[in-house]
């Protein structure tokens, strides 16, 4: 592809993605794997280049642009080598018109910046949220260590805070690895494995994991209790809850169950464990402010009218979770998320309405209090966005 035709590419996709962000359609990664599956001509360098151009005019645009083009024209005017490429040659952009449109910078839309600022996030702070994320990997500490797989990884360096990670060079390919086939090793944000880390998951314990997704923490906690005991996973999404059972049987996980719930019908489903479970991590659905970092475009999804249907989502399964949990044990409750309105507000309002009750610090010591919890943020400790709290219930 000639560069010209590149910057074309990243425009049509552009106008992809700005598409499905505007109707909740889909991410923008899925979108230019499938427009790739359909143009074979582009090469890897092209593909790799495409790309770029994409996720940087994404960063820029801190509001949803009106097109792909007007995102695009926004990187242009801080490149001269791309401002180059829109000369109207075959397959290329058009030449620049006086007065086109451009995305609006910034951050995230206004709405969002302030929230996130109301929740003591400072400029460089937010800033840092639209970042390129390093890539971590958690080791599977039942089937090997930190030490030996870093000695198998060449460029591989231990993470600086979660003793189960290591970081490796962005674009490292880990899924086709030996180690990652092996069961050794799972993509795992540093903050996700530290927040985790606060279930301070024992052998022997039984324990609920209510929002597993595909299971992500789940084998971190199966890990934690060296196969013994009981973890039960739930989701109320199919399709990732499907995920996990592989992901399990690789990572030799033999402890864990996993159980479909129906939305509606939570605690019904989940009588047998009403009350008996040691711990119950709460991984929270939310606005994922603390990842956009990944997932930039996210940003021109969330909304206020769908950033309070989260909220009630979490009110929820707090209540479920803590149905859960047996006379003296204790809760976890994360989010991957910087707005107060899903972490210290929540946790705030589940203590004032459950009497008995009480927080507890958060271990290992990890991040930056925030009201009963702690926080994690891109910009202070290098790693996704999260709130983390512990709850302990009245004996
Ligand atoms: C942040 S994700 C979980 C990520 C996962 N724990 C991991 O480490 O990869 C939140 C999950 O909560 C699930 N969820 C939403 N409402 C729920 C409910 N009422 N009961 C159980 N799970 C729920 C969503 O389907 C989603 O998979």
């Amino acid at each position: 592809m000639t560069p010209a035709a590149r910057t074309q590419a990243a425009i049509e996709l552009l106008d992809e993605i700005v598409a499905a962000a505007a109707s909740g359609g889909a991410a923008a990664d899925t979108l230019i794997a499938r427009y790739f599956s359909t143009r074979r001509y582009a090469g890897s360098k092209d593909r790799r280049a495409v790309r770029e151009f994409v996720y940087a005019a994404i960063r820029q645009a801190g509001a949803l642009p009106v097109n792909g083009r007007a995102a695009m024209l926004a990187v242009a005017d801080h490149d001269p080598a791309i401002a180059a490429t829109f000369d109207g040659s075959a397959h290329g952009p058009a030449p620049i018109a006086a007065d086109e449109p451009r995305a609006e910078g910034g951050v995230a839309p206004a709405w969002l910046v302030e929230a996130l600022t109301a929740s003591g996030l400072d400029d460089r702070q937010l800033a840092a949220l639209i970042d390129r994320a390093p890539l971590d990997i958690r080791i599977n500490s039942l089937m090997t260590t930190r030490a030996a797989v870093l000695e198998q990884w060449a460029d591989a360096t231990p993470t600086p805070h979660a003793p189960t990670g290591i970081r490796l060079p962005n674009g490292t390919p880990v899924e086709p690895s030996d180690l990652y086939r092996a069961g050794l090793v799972e993509v795992q944000d540093e903050g996700s494995q530290m927040v985790g880390a606060a279930m301070s998951a024992q052998p022997g314990e039984w324990l609920v994991d209510l929002c597993a997704g595909a299971g992500g923490k789940t084998l971190q906690l199966a890990a934690a209790m060296g196969n013994q005991g009981a973890l039960l996973a739930c989701d109320i999404d199919r399709a990732r809850l499907q995920r996990l059972a592989p992901r399990a049987e690789r990572a030799g996980a033999t402890i864990i169950e996993s159980r479909l719930l129906n939305p509606g019908r939570e605690a019904e489903m989940l009588a047998d464990w009403a009350g008996k479970a040691d711990g119950v991590l709460i991984d929270a659905p939310c606005s994922g402010t603390g990842t956009w970092r990944r997932n930039p475009e996210a940003r021109w999804r969330l909304t206020p009218e769908r950033l309070a249907r989260l909220e009630a989502a979490q009110m929820q399964v707090l209540e479920i979770g803590a149905g859960l949990v047996k006379a003296g044990g204790r809760l976890v409750y994360i989010v991957c998320s910087l707005l107060d309105a899903e972490g210290s507000d929540q946790v705030a309002r589940f203590l004032a309405s459950h009497p008995g009750w009480s927080p507890e610090p958060v271990e290992p010591g990890i991040g930056t209090p925030r009201g009963f919890g702690q926080r994690l943020d891109p910009a202070t400790h290098g790693t996704d966005g999260f709130f983390v709290a512990c709850l302990r219930a009245p004996c």
